[in-house]
């Protein structure tokens, strides 16, 4: 069930607080190491009082969240949910992640080691959201039960997981001499849903050479090169770029229409057969049940599956079928619509948030303001008011970090986030707004965009809402065009028809990394 997909695994940082220098304190350490660069933190004590313990998480949870850093904690269930922690890292003699899953809910990270391939499938299977793969080399800071990976060992891992994929990072006696030659060493020729594809690690876990380090900022900043260093010389992209994006929507929408994921909505009665259509148009196959007989077995053939709050019905359904389709892997959309406007569906969001494991929330303005306390005015279905784009993108930001997913909000400038990277998306034309239903067009096409591109949900939201916003504007620019009504159909032609190659994406997008 990884659908924590935005998380950023490549410099973990692993707590020990046996291991800090003379005259500094673990607390201390850590926050020089988030100015360095590290992306996570693990909470590891292994000798220390549950009530220390519990104080020390608040403490560290307290600077993690300045920097916008997930915080794991290691083992202990009951530490991480006193805190209210992102997650929790188990080992195999811990406790078995089906049972942790059942405490945490979806809405935390989990995190498994292994050692080996069968324990790897295991935790795949299990549902864990990331490996810990190691040890890759004997440590000082772990007594080892058995044999150290190497490198040889953690490529056997890695490749053992070419059908089903999760971020793993690799972890043991990882240091600034030996990590460059890991990345590279462990590094597989994947092949992602027919592309072919280069994959490392997704990162590292430090312990040692970060927490014993006499100036850990200078540790991680040179940790982050060697990162970089390592992707370009595999031909990875590091931070996407405006250019990686265009680069990458031909081949997303292709993806599209070489599987023809299937995408079960259960959506509102407005906009059923639009969407229905719109999925059609851009290559997928639409489902739209809302009876939960079936719902366990769609999961087990869909891509992906949008929630929309337009007419609420049987909410109980949507849960478990958002639930369902957690369990086969597959991204759950969710379109708030009208999420702010009634006392009624400002809970129904609430339920949505901690029971389903939503992959991307769509939503216009006055929705997704609403769900970031930041203002956010509607009128029923509809935005009320400006946004300026400071409020937009701390609004996505904040969404994407605290429920670990991807938050695109639609308006005149459409913005998306993984909690890290912003993009604002210029397209669009104004007619949109004159057909009930535009927005939940969008959030079945980030569903299909979803669907067929697994590896990187910020880069299919993103690919969704510019093929959209550029369908509209080749629309208007039709000479049949009289108003909304012909719009709508023309709308479907062009998303039909609209072949996003680089060059015309070139010419028409307007997209900015904020
Ligand atoms: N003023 C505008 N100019 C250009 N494009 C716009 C404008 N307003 C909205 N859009 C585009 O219209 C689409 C729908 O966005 P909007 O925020 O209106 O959705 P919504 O309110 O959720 O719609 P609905 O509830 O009717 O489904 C998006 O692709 C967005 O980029
Ligand atoms: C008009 C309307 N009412 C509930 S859902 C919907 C469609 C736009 O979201």
């Amino acid at each position: 069930m990884p659908y924590h997909k935005c998380i950023d695994y490549s410099l973990y940082l692993v707590t020990d607080s046996t291991l800090v220098p003379e005259g500094t304190t673990l607390l201390g350490q850590v926050e020089k190491a988030l100015q360095g660069g590290v992306t996570i933190v693990q909470l590891r004590e292994k000798e220390m009082d549950t009530g220390d313990f519990i104080a020390l998480a608040l403490q560290l949870k307290t600077l993690t969240q300045q920097y916008k850093v997930p915080l794991i904690i290691n083992d202990r269930i009951d530490v991480a949910l006193a805190i209210d922690a992102d997650g929790v890292h188990i080992g195999q003699d811990d406790m078995p992640l089906a049972t942790a899953r059942r405490i945490l809910g979806h809405g935390k990270i989990i995190g498994v080691s292994v050692n080996n391939t069968d324990e790897t499938k295991a935790a795949v299977d299990g549902g864990a959201d990331y490996l810990g793969i190691g040890a890759v080399w004997f440590t000082s800071t772990k007594a080892l039960k058995k044999q150290p990976l190497g490198v040889e060992g953690v490529t056997r891992i890695l490749a053992s997981m070419k059908d089903r994929r999760i971020p793993s990072v690799a972890i043991g006696g990882i240091n600034l001499e030996n990590a460059e030659g890991l990345l590279m060493g462990s590094f597989i020729e994947d092949d992602i849903e027919g592309y072919p594809q280069r994959r490392r690690l997704d990162g590292l876990a430090v312990v040692s050479a970060i927490i014993a380090s006499p100036d850990p900022r200078i540790t991680c900043d040179q940790f982050t090169s060697i990162l970089a260093a390592t992707n370009k010389a595999l031909n990875i992209a590091n931070r996407p770029t405006v250019d990686h994006v265009l680069d990458h929507v031909e081949i997303a929408v292709q993806r599209i229409r070489d599987q023809t994921p299937m995408v079960h909505h259960i959506t509102n009665n407005v906009v059923i057969n639009d969407n229905a259509n719109a999925t059609l148009a851009v290559g997928a196959s639409p489902i739209m049940s809302q009876n939960r007989v079936e719902l366990e077995e769609l999961a087990a053939v869909n891509g992906a599956m949008v929630l929309n709050m337009g007419t609420l019905n049987d909410i109980d359904t949507m849960v478990l079928a958002a639930q369902a389709n957690g369990r086969h892997g597959n991204p759950v959309v969710l379109d708030p619509v009208g999420g702010g406007a009634t006392t009624f569906r400002k809970q129904v969001v609430q339920r949505f948030l901690s029971e389903a494991p939503l992959t991307i929330i769509k939503g216009n303005g006055g929705e997704i303001l609403s769900m970031a306390n930041r203002g956010g005015r509607s009128r029923g279905v509809d935005s009320l008011g400006g946004v300026d784009e400071e409020n937009a993108k701390a609004a996505v930001e904040a969404l994407a970090l605290q429920h670990k997913c991807i938050v695109a909000m639609t308006g005149p400038v459409d913005y998306v986030s993984d909690g890290r990277r912003t993009y604002a998306i210029d397209n669009g034309d104004p007619m949109l707004v004159n057909i009930t239903g535009s927005g939940c067009m969008v959030t079945s096409i980030v569903a299909c965009f979803a669907a067929a591109n697994r590896s990187d949900y910020l880069l299919a939201t993103v690919s969704a809402i510019l093929m959209v916003n550029i369908a509209s504007e080749v629309a208007m620019a039709r000479g049949d065009v009289r108003g909304p009504g012909t719009f709508r159909s023309a709308l479907i032609d062009e998303l039909y028809q609209t072949s996003l190659s680089p060059n015309v994406l070139r010419d028409k997008a307007r997209l900015r990394l904020l």
